[in-house]
């Protein structure tokens, strides 16, 4: 095998998880040709590491919850949850981190897969190393596409470096339920993970420097902490661990900056993300390595100065440009990226006006977010405090959702609220939350209406069926008045 070669395809793209996954098949739908660049797994973090594994270790335990909730149902559901099981489950989401069935998605696609770390080594031009130590040059004729995502980021808290903490990859991929665990951050990350591991059984301690949630309506995160706190999940919020330690048992003790001690058996690490850019040869560019790249709205990378590199031929998109930490968002960037990269090639106008079909608006306006904790937390567009924040006019409409027919009868005690935020100047939503068992699969709604710019008025009419818990919408409009 010789030790250098070199390939041309019209598009390059380094990194094969969800998002790039998706902008090399739509530049190959619209009739380019695409390599991809692999280092690790083709499907990246979310199949293996994050959403997939998350969500199947969460689903059982959430079941049986609805199952319990309902007297008759409840009785025939005696048993408690087998962990076995649950891993079991959760392994064949992640095809037992095989990727061949990915590889052969890409096959299909007709996009060209190069195994290898990638590096941008020359305008349009990616340095793949093989595991073997010889490299392919990769040449794009159009543009070279970053879609490396994000890595675990671990704080500088004394001690912390020494104890292998667990990241979101080891919780994920978690073969035995330790007896104790710390959790250190309360996002979201945070908040799911004490969800499944106290329901698979461990005692769970959670340490976050912020309210649990913080990035959501306050009223979301506090019914999610009330839970927790039911489940017998211990909450230290608004403080830090200030040191962190392993003793020769094994054992790890926090310290914590109110001066309470934790002792565990592992701790896992959930505050927040690091771009993987550290070596992608940004500085070639005169970018800085482990930065996270800044885009423009047409997602090409830009310099210091905020100027797209000469030519704008390379771009970045999904959680390496930070702009929604997120799959879905991620994969809605590669649509509208990979089709402007071939309507470009094709020398076809780009429609970038908001809402158009290059454009990203929705990232902007309608972030959908759904947190799989128990109760769920389902939300798009802004809070209350982004809507005063960016300076809007809004009403804010609260409902119990426990009092709408359909939750009443989905669950005994149900317990949940929603909220919208309505802009007083146009008439019309930019915002909804909703907190409660099973409240995913609602937020689909908020979306198409918010997206739809639809006034009040006409949401009138969109008639929710009885008794579903829909019928939210119909509270929400009767509780904002007609007559104003
Ligand atoms: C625990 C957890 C749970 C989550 N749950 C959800 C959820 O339920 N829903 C949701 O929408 N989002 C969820 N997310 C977020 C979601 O995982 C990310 O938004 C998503 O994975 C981003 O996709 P991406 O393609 O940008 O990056 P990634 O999935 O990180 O993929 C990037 C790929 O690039 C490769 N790569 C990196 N550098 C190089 C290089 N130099 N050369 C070659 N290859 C390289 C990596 O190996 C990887 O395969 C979760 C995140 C975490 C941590
Ligand atoms: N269901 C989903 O959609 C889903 C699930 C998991 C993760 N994700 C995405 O993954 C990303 C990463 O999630 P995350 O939970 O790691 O990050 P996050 O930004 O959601 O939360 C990090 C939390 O850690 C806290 N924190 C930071 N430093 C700390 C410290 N030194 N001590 C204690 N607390 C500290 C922060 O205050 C914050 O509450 C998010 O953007 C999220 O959207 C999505």
């Amino acid at each position: 095998m010789p030790n250098s070669s070199q390939d041309t395809y019209d598009v390059v793209v380094i990194g094969a998880g969800p998002v790039g996954e998706n902008v090399a098949d739509r530049v190959v739908a619209g009739g380019l040709t695409a390599a991809i660049v692999e280092h690790e797994l083709v499907g990246g973090e979310c199949s293996y590491w994050a959403c997939m594994p998350t969500k199947a270790l969460l689903r059982d335990a959430a079941a049986l919850r609805a199952a319990r909730a309902l007297p008759a149902a409840g009785h025939a559901v005696s048993g408690g949850l087998d962990p076995a099981k649950v891993l079991a489950r959760r392994d064949r989401f992640t095809s037992e981190w095989n990727d061949s069935g990915q590889v052969e998605w890409l096959n299909q696609a007709g996009i060209t897969l190069v195994r290898g770390h990638g590096r941008i080594t020359g305008t349009r031009a990616v340095t793949v190393t093989h595991t073997d130590g010889t490299t392919t040059t990769v040449q794009a004729r159009h543009a070279v596409v970053i879609a490396t995502g994000s890595s675990a980021h671990l704080p500088p808290i004394r001690g912390l470096a020494d104890v292998a903490p667990w990241t979101n990859r080891e919780a994920a991929a978690v073969r035995t339920i330790p007896n104790r665990l710390a959790i250190i951050g309360g996002g979201v990350v945070g908040s799911e993970m004490a969800t499944a591991f106290s329901d698979l059984g461990a005692q769970v301690t959670l340490v976050s420097q912020t309210r649990l949630l913080p990035g959501v309506e306050p009223f979301a995160g506090e019914q999610v902490t009330d839970a927790l706190r039911t489940a017998g999940v211990s909450l230290h919020l608004n403080v830090e661990a200030t040191e962190v330690g392993r003793d020769d048992s094994g054992a790890v003790h926090l310290t914590l900056s109110d001066g309470t001690t934790v002792e565990a058996d592992e701790v896992l690490v959930a505050t927040g993300r690091t771009p993987n850019t550290k070596d992608l040869g940004l500085d070639h560019l005169g970018l800085t390595p482990g930065d996270w790249l800044h885009v423009d709205d047409n997602l090409a990378v830009l310099d210091d100065t905020g100027t797209p590199l000469q030519d704008s031929w390379l771009y970045a998109a999904g959680d390496v440009n930070r702009r929604a930490l997120l799959t879905h968002h991620g994969k809605y960037q590669a649509r509208a990226l990979g089709d402007a990269i071939a309507a470009r090639a094709r020398g076809d106008k780009l429609d970038l006006s908001p809402w158009g079909r290059h454009a990203v608006t929705a990232d902007e306006r309608a972030t959908t977010q759904v947190i799989f904790t128990d109760p769920e937390v389902a939300a798009v567009g802004l809070s209350a405090e982004g809507a005063t924040a960016a300076g809007l006019k809004i009403r804010i409409v609260d409902y119990d959702l426990g009092a709408v027919s359909g939750a009443a009868l989905h669950a005994d005690n149900y317990r949940g609220q929603v909220r919208m935020i309505v802009d007083e100047d146009r008439d019309v939503l930019i915002g909804f939350t909703a907190v409660g068992p099973d409240v995913a699969e609602l937020l689909h709604a908020a979306t198409v209406a918010i997206v739809g710019e639809v006034p009040l008025d006409r949401l009138w009419h969109a008639v929710p069926a009885y008794p579903t818990m829909s019928e939210l919408w119909l509270r929400l409009l009767e509780t904002d008045g007609r007559d104003r």
